[in-house]
């Protein structure tokens, strides 16, 4: 098949739109980004990235004369390809609210015409029977406007990361393509074409890794593709929560829930990813998507306790973290406590249901002074939650000081390497330091001076054994009977 460059229209130019537009400029398509938030399209005609996510400014300049940004619709005009990207959050309900999709839709519907075909594509994730009723919708307009379009409906469903969504739109494992119309099957294979040949490297800005195998190309009816996104995140997130449940025990029983993720993962049936036990999943995908499947099954009288106990468990996470601190602490009110990471993972500025604000408001309501460090999401939190009341630091060691307590909430890499000896110094009390993480070196904290608390970590719960094997050494010069 002749491959050619596509004019494509993306409508919503947040985490998704505007990494698919960047990319998709980047392999020589014509993009027009389009949002209704003016300030977002402002920056980007600046050639600045209103969110934090690597490669992606880079790609801005390198695709700068495929790419533009506009906040009018009339550019969708004559596009081959237009995605909706559009936020589809939480109902109250728990259902997928689709009304910015709806309201995409019926702007988009005036530019869909008859003299060529153009697919409309949900890459945005919506409940099965969506696509269906976009392309409802879109005839009932057109019926009413007494006028024809030649067009179909796909199901293009996203999987990048956040943190890693320019290479996960460069190297994805796989491209779910949901369509009952060839013509739409065709068009999209050939928007991607160069993703899934042997040669291809994208801009210099995000080179393929070594030995990175090509995408698989899934094609499949629309309601396989929507039902894809929802079971995908359902089982990953289940996956964490499975190991979440599982590090519960290791602390009652004594075993180290690291060991067990290793011992477990090496198994190919498992694998060892998304195997990290602590403080729990958050971000805006996990949350929403896991209540949304939840919530289809109820409107076909089909319950789903499998998923529902997934969110059960990684709510009760959240609150653990504040049981080791009263564990440890014995009373909170009046204390002083570190957060050591603000966004809901790292390489992100995303707070989107991040567990680091269930735990500043848990903290806030117990009487405790809260103070924060994160590298990079600190404007956003203090932008979109001026509520918290939180002190923010410009470092780790301004964090620790005067700390009874300091909070490992987001695994960002620079708290791999902490200045241990240094936080403790000006932490204060009994300097007890819970890693929700389980990235620090339990051993290193406690002889950093930290009473160190992970997740599952049975054996550096309370913190006395590596303490007393630390006062030991101190008062006889001699190592304790085994260490
Ligand atoms: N963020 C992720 O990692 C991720 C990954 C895969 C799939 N998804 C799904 O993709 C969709 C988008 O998610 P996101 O994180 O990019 O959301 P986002 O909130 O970052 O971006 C959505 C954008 O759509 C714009 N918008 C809203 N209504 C509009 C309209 N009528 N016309 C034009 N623009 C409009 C908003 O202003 C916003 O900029 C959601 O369904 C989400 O579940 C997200
Ligand atoms: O072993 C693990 C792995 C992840 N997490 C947490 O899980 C959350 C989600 O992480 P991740 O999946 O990496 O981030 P997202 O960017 O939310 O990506 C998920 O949600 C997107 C939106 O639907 C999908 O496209 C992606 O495939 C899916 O991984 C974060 O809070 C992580 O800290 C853990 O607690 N333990």
């Amino acid at each position: 098949m002749s491959r050619k460059n596509l004019k494509v229209c993306i409508v919503g130019t947040g985490y998704v739109g505007l990494t698919t537009g960047v990319c998709l400029a980047g392999i020589g398509h014509d993009v027009v980004c389009i949002d209704i938030d003016e300030k977002k399209i402002r920056m980007l005609k600046a050639g600045q990235s209103p969110i934090y996510e690597p490669g992606i400014e880079d790609l801005l300049k390198v695709a700068a004369d495929k790419l533009s940004f506009t906040t009018q619709y009339t550019d969708c005009k004559d596009a081959d390809v237009i995605i909706l990207a559009v936020g589809t959050p939480s109902a109250k309900s728990g259902k997928a609210d689709l009304s910015y999709m709806e309201a995409a839709v019926t702007e988009i519907v005036n530019y869909l015409h008859g003299e060529k075909f153009q697919v409309v594509v949900n890459k945005s994730t919506v409940p099965v029977g969506t696509a269906q009723r976009t392309e409802m919708i879109i005839s009932s307009i057109l019926h009413k406007q007494n006028r024809q379009a030649n067009f179909a409906v796909a199901s293009n469903p996203e999987f990048l990361r956040e943190g890693l969504a320019v290479h996960d739109t460069f190297y994805p494992d796989r491209i779910v393509i949901g369509a009952k119309n060839t013509e739409a099957l065709n068009s999209l294979r050939n928007m991607y074409a160069p993703l899934l040949e042997q040669t291809f490297a994208a801009p210099k800005a995000c080179p393929r890794p070594e030995g990175f195998p090509l995408p698989a190309l899934i094609t499949t009816d629309v309601t396989s593709a929507e039902m894809i996104k929802y079971a995908a995140n359902s089982f990953l997130a289940t996956k964490i929560s499975y190991i979440n449940e599982i590090s519960g025990l290791c602390e009652k029983v004594g075993a180290d829930v690291t060991e067990v993720a290793r011992g477990i993962g090496l198994d190919k049936r498992i694998g060892s990813r998304f195997l990290q036990a602590g403080v729990g999943w958050g971000g805006s995908c996990f949350g929403k998507d896991t209540a949304a499947i939840i919530n289809t099954g109820l409107e076909y009288a089909y319950e789903m306790p499998i998923i529902s106990a997934a969110v059960a468990v990684n709510k009760r996470q959240r609150s653990r973290m504040i049981e080791k601190l009263q564990e440890s602490l014995k009373v909170v009110r009046g204390r002083t406590i570190g957060l050591l990471g603000l966004s809901f993972k790292p390489d992100t500025d995303d707070l989107r249901d991040a567990p680091a604000l269930d735990i500043i408001r848990y903290l806030v309501e117990m009487g405790a002074r809260v103070k924060a460090f994160d590298p990079i999401a600190m404007p956003n939190c203090k932008a979109y939650y001026p509520e918290l009341a939180v002190e923010y630091t410009d470092d780790v060691l301004q964090l620790a000081s005067g700390c009874d307590a300091v909070l490992l909430i987001t695994e960002w890499d620079e708290f791999r390497r902490l200045p241990l000896e240094q936080l403790a110094e000006r932490m204060t009390g009994s300097k007890v330091f819970v890693d929700g993480r389980n990235i620090v070196d339990p051993g290193v904290a406690q002889e950093a001076g930290l009473l160190y608390i992970g997740f599952g970590r049975s054996g550096y719960e309370s913190g006395w054994g590596y303490n007393w094997r630390r006062f030991h050494r101190q008062l006889t010069g001699k190592q304790a009977v085994g260490e």
